[in-house]
């Protein structure tokens, strides 16, 4: 399964061919994000993302799979606010300049279903917090749309209160306008599609197929509880008994078709959501553990493309400061600390500087991950591979060398309580070059 979802995700590396398992998870860069227009506000008002990509993203008009670039493997939560209505004048690069082609990453959808109240987006932020993705709800995308003083707003306001469905080319727009701004690639779309106009819609306007759907099964009377004292405090226009009655029609009618439809297609991973939140939220966690080692192998590969970057900013944001080490370079000796490791990034400084940005584009080493294995033990996890990693000598000369990594991480919560992988200690064989 793992083999799977990095052919998807990740490039083959340039290596040998053969038996010889070779990935080359990310380049940590990202690509051009595209955006639709659909009303009137900025791109400004509408994302509040950490990412960098918002700030420097050259918007194009290219299509899903002309350029998806890829974020780190971090956590991030979309903003509430608007971001649906982005002018297509906006959309373009400021510059002219289109952006350095980027290896595409393919998106990763994940639709989450179930009946109003069945607990989609509090799992959701369950989801979002231990394993990476971005969390979309449709509802609250809609929600802050009505709010934007979109000229939908109206139109929205009555089908949330009546319990109806919103037009598609509303509310796959504002997916796909949310999907570009947030810079990454593992989505979480929540209360979509909700019916089968929703599910063409997207196939067609995205070419999207997700993974799986995760589906929440609640009895009526479950939900009915749940929604009526969500309404205590809610503010929510369509928590009351005669809209939750209209919305259990709409999902009987209209949604449960959708979900029969994947399930046909054995896409539908159905968990019972009237336990606790805690319980639901267990057994939904064996469903993710392929991307949480998809997770690891990206933080490994950024890794390395910060060693042969030399951006030590970048490495030292991956490791815990108290990073400990057996390489060759510490003769057997266990390095503890950054410092160490610091001291060959200020090495290449002076050479980096001195050298052209071209010919630096052209003596920088690259690293490639082979016959990867990625082992979770908790809040603990080991990746071991083997390193290729290409580099020229001085005399011009191309070679490679394989080193035989273990890196073990561990995870550790970010000032947001979101989960992160750190990097605690590592071993590097020596290897000889040829
Ligand atoms: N397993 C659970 N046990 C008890 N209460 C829960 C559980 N899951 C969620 N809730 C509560 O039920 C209410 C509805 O949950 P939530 O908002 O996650 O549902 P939803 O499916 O996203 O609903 P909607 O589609 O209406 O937005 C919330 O007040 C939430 O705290
Ligand atoms: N795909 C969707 C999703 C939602 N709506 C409308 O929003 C209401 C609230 O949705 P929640 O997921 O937050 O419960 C829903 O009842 C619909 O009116 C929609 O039209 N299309």
């Amino acid at each position: 399964m793992l083999q799977a979802l990095l052919r998807r995700s990740v490039y083959a590396g340039n290596g040998p061919s053969g038996d010889l398992k070779i990935v080359r998870a990310l380049s940590g860069a990202l690509g051009a994000a595209p955006v639709y227009p659909l009303g009137t506000s900025t791109a400004q008002d509408c994302v509040g993302l950490t990412s960098a990509s918002h700030e420097d993203s050259h918007r194009t008009k290219l299509g899903w799979a002309a350029s998806w670039g890829l974020a780190a493997a971090g956590f991030t939560t979309l903003c509430s606010t608007p971001l649906s209505i982005v002018q297509a004048e906006d959309a373009a690069s400021t510059s002219g300049e289109q952006p350095p082609a980027k290896s595409p990453l393919k998106p990763i959808v994940i639709f989450v279903l179930g009946g109003p109240g069945s607990g989609k987006g509090t799992q959701c932020e369950n989801i979002v917090r231990e394993y990476g993705f971005v969390h979309l709800s449709a509802g609250d995308l809609l929600r802050a749309e009505m709010k934007s003083g979109s000229q939908y707003g109206d139109m929205i306001a009555t089908m949330i209160k009546e319990g109806k469905i919103v037009p598609s080319e509303v509310t796959v727009r504002l997916l796909q306008n949310a999907m570009a701004a947030s810079g990454k690639n593992k989505f979480l779309i929540d209360g979509f599609p909700r019916n089968d106009e929703n599910r063409a819609a997207f196939e067609r306007e995205t070419g999207i197929q997700p993974e799986f759907v995760l589906f929440f099964d609640c009895p009526e009377e479950v939900m009915e509880a749940r929604l009526l004292d969500r309404g205590k405090s809610s503010g929510r226009s369509d928590d009351n008994m005669e809209s939750i009655r209209k919305r259990f029609k709409t999902f009987v009618n209209q949604s449960v078709p959708v979900v029969d439809h994947y399930d046909g297609l054995g896409k539908v991973k159905k968990v019972s959501a009237t336990r606790s939140k805690e319980d639901v939220f267990r057994s939904i966690q064996p469903f993710f553990t392929e991307f949480q080692q998809a997770n690891l192998l990206e933080a490994t590969q950024m890794l390395l493309d910060a060693i042969d970057g030399g951006d030590y900013e970048a490495y030292a944001k991956l490791c815990d400061e108290k990073l400990t080490a057996f390489e060759p370079e510490a003769q057997g000796h266990l390095a503890e600390g950054l410092g160490f490791h610091k001291f060959y990034f200020d090495l290449k400084k002076p050479v980096a500087d001195a050298a052209s940005p071209e010919s630096l584009a052209l003596i920088r080493p690259k690293s490639t991950i082979s016959s990867p294995k990625v082992s979770v033990y908790g809040d603990v996890a080991v990746v071991t591979y083997v390193r290729l990693q290409q580099d020229v000598g001085s005399s011009k000369t191309g070679f490679t060398s394989a080193h035989q990594e273990t890196r073990v991480w561990q995870r550790k919560r970010d000032g947001k309580g979101l989960a992160e992988w750190k990097h605690v200690h590592f071993h590097r064989s020596a290897a000889p070059s040829v």
